[in-house]
């Protein structure tokens, strides 16, 4: 499902090391936006630029880690056409995709281990937007 998506990926210092370890089974189509080191920075630094490359349709999908990745989702998501959505198992990611088309996955680094985390990314890629309900419901959350 992965492949042929065009995805960024971004993290923090928290999120560093398991960012380089998802990059690992992802492909060729990702572009890593950074962070490249665990020097502490700032979560937004890596969020805005990740938001702004799906937002202007250059890239399919985000995704974004940080610490509890709530920093990385509230930021992502002052992003027009950006919804971000913070998966912190396997059965909240599910309905993330189905019920609500999340485009960017935010995965708390420091409260899931790796292999949940691998895990939390193949479901994201794997479970398709169900549309009907759901998509009059996405259509109704842009306030401007
Ligand atoms: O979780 C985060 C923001 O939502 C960040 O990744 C940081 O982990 C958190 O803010 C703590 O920052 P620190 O400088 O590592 O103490």
């Amino acid at each position: 499902m992965i492949e042929g998506l065009k995805i960024a990926i971004g993290a923090d210092h928290a999120g560093f090391e398991m960012k380089n370890a998802l990059l690992t089974i992802l492909g060729e189509n990702v572009k890593d936006f950074g962070t490249f080191s665990k020097d502490s920075c700032d979560y937004t630094d890596f969020a805005h630029p990740v938001a702004s490359a799906v937002e202007s349709g250059e890239f399919d999908y985000g995704i974004l880690l940080c610490g509890s990745a709530n920093g990385v989702a509230i930021a992502a998501n002052k992003h027009q056409g950006i919804r971000a959505a913070l998966c912190y198992n396997e059965a909240v990611t599910e309905p993330a995709r189905s019920h609500t088309d999340a485009n960017v996955l935010c995965i708390p680094s420091n409260f899931v281990t790796l292999e949940q985390a691998k895990k939390i990314v193949e479901i994201f890629f794997n479970t398709e937007f169900e549309g009907g309900r759901h998509a009059r419901r996405v259509g109704k959350i842009a306030c401007a």
